[in-house]
């Protein structure tokens, strides 16, 4: 039993903050988390915590805008209720990819905007099944509906790239053209895999027609957070491999980043045969510090999955070529990321590695987001296997996906908070060696 630590359970992971509170052993907090009918979120404190020390759980992942603003006003309630100090615990960091903009060589925070090069070594990428633009609803994106979308997207195109238009244009009406050749088809897939961007802005990016020299400018959300959350109260921030470890930088409050790595290590070594003869395997240049102190600590050996072109929109990124550097033959490949949201990177490496040998595909992920389409989609890839942490509710996914094993991080999170609580060091939960 803690003394005068309050745990606070947010709506987006319930079974994550019964763990923490069963390890911790105290019981969660009493609260009214509710919406008014117009859809306002409704918190409502129902015990006190006058001068205590208290922890919010709360993930990104789902219906994330909804859980930033129940936890910013949770937080809120706290401080003018007195609690003494209010930690945010958030085991996926929402908006964490947004802390930078994209990559554009003239400098920040513009963005060109300009017909990206298509692949063509042959080689495609397309993603089964393709995810649904933002803005549509999700069960549209599998059947008929979608085809004649795909085939309409890639007609207007098409249409704009022969007209030297530098900007990809969506049909106006939406409605589906008549146009079925191989090439068409192939070139519907590629324009689905544009829509299957899970940047909730990019229909809107798409259809922006800018001027000639205009620039589009883009916000950065992930400053934004960074201040909404203090500005809430937020004494501190707990969480879990954040996209970019940089972010913490963006708070003038402290932030512990605890590592999944030595879960997935853990998990590498008792469930993988011969593991010592497999491949980590970074499915982008992003990723590849992470999966090569992995790789380091275990004395295996390493691949990188290379994009040829950096896109410079975020919306681009999914039709960058892929080529493997290092050698997967025979072997099996691990791939290792911090998060899969559309899946479209783990399945389309995994689809790679396989191409060029590897006996079994794994991907080892420490944040399980599984929007949209994506558990589909790892069911219809050559994945063998999809190992997520739970810092993400995975209920449901499991349920949907036999490819699926998750690993628990409450315990993990229990300990972090126990020892912030009695004012411990917490820097042997950044041990992973
Ligand atoms: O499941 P998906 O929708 O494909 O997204 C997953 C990918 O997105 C993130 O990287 P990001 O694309 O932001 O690029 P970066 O690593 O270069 O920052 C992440 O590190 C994964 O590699």
């Amino acid at each position: 039993m803690v003394r005068n630590l309050v745990v606070i359970g947010g709506t987006s992971h319930p079974q994550l903050t019964q763990t923490i509170c069963s390890v911790l052993g105290v019981p969660p907090a009493e609260v009214l988390l509710s919406k008014f009918a117009v859809g306002e979120t409704r918190v409502e404190v129902q015990e006190s915590v006058r001068g205590k020390d208290v922890y919010i759980i709360q993930s990104g992942g789902g219906k994330v805008n909804d859980h930033l603003l129940e936890l910013l006003i949770t937080i809120s309630a706290c401080k003018t209720a007195s609690a003494r100090r209010v930690t945010a615990v958030l085991p996926l960091f929402p908006y964490s990819r947004q802390s930078d903009i994209p990559y554009n060589k003239a400098g920040a925070p513009l963005v060109k905007s300009s017909v990206p090069a298509r692949p063509n070594n042959g080689y495609t990428f397309e993603s089964t099944p393709p995810t649904p633009s933002p803005g549509k609803p999700e069960g549209l994106g599998i059947t008929n509906g979608m085809d004649n979308l795909q085939k309409s997207l890639a007609k207007a195109q098409i249409d704009d790239v022969s007209n030297g238009s530098p900007v990809k244009r969506r049909p106006g009406n939406g409605l589906p053209r008549s146009d079925t050749t191989d090439s068409l088809k192939s070139a519907a897939t590629s324009a689905a895999d544009d829509s299957a961007s899970n940047i909730s802005a990019s229909s809107k990016i798409n259809s922006f027609q800018p001027r000639p020299g205009y620039k589009q400018w883009v916000a950065q959300a992930g400053t934004l957070v960074a201040d909404l959350l203090t500005c809430a109260g937020a004494d501190h921030i707990i969480t879990m491999d954040l996209h970019d470890p940089q972010y913490q930088g963006y708070f003038d409050i402290p932030v512990d980043n605890l590592y999944g790595r030595p879960l997935l290590k853990s998990y590498i070594q008792r469930n993988i045969p011969s593991h010592r003869e497999a491949v980590i395997v970074s499915p982008d240049a992003g990723g590849a510090k992470r999966a090569t102190a992995i790789a380091d600590s275990m004395g295996m050996e390493f691949a990188l999955i290379h994009k040829e072109r950096r896109p410079t929109k975020i919306t681009d990124r999914q039709n960058a070529t892929m080529m493997l550097v290092g050698d997967v033959r025979d072997r099996i490949a691990i791939l290792i990321d911090d998060l899969a949201d559309t899946s479209n990177t783990i399945t389309r490496a995994a689809k790679l590695l396989k191409k060029e040998g590897a006996s079994q595909v794994y991907a080892l992920v420490t944040h399980g987001i599984l929007s949209g389409d994506a558990i589909e989609r790892i069911n219809a890839s050559s994945l063998d296997k999809v190992v997520v942490t739970n810092s993400v509710d995975q209920v449901d996914h499991l349920r949907r996906c036999p490819k699926l094993e998750v690993l628990e991080v409450g315990h993990v999170f229990a300990e972090a908070i126990r020892r912030v609580h009695h004012g411990e060091s917490i820097s042997v939960l950044f041990q992973y060696d």
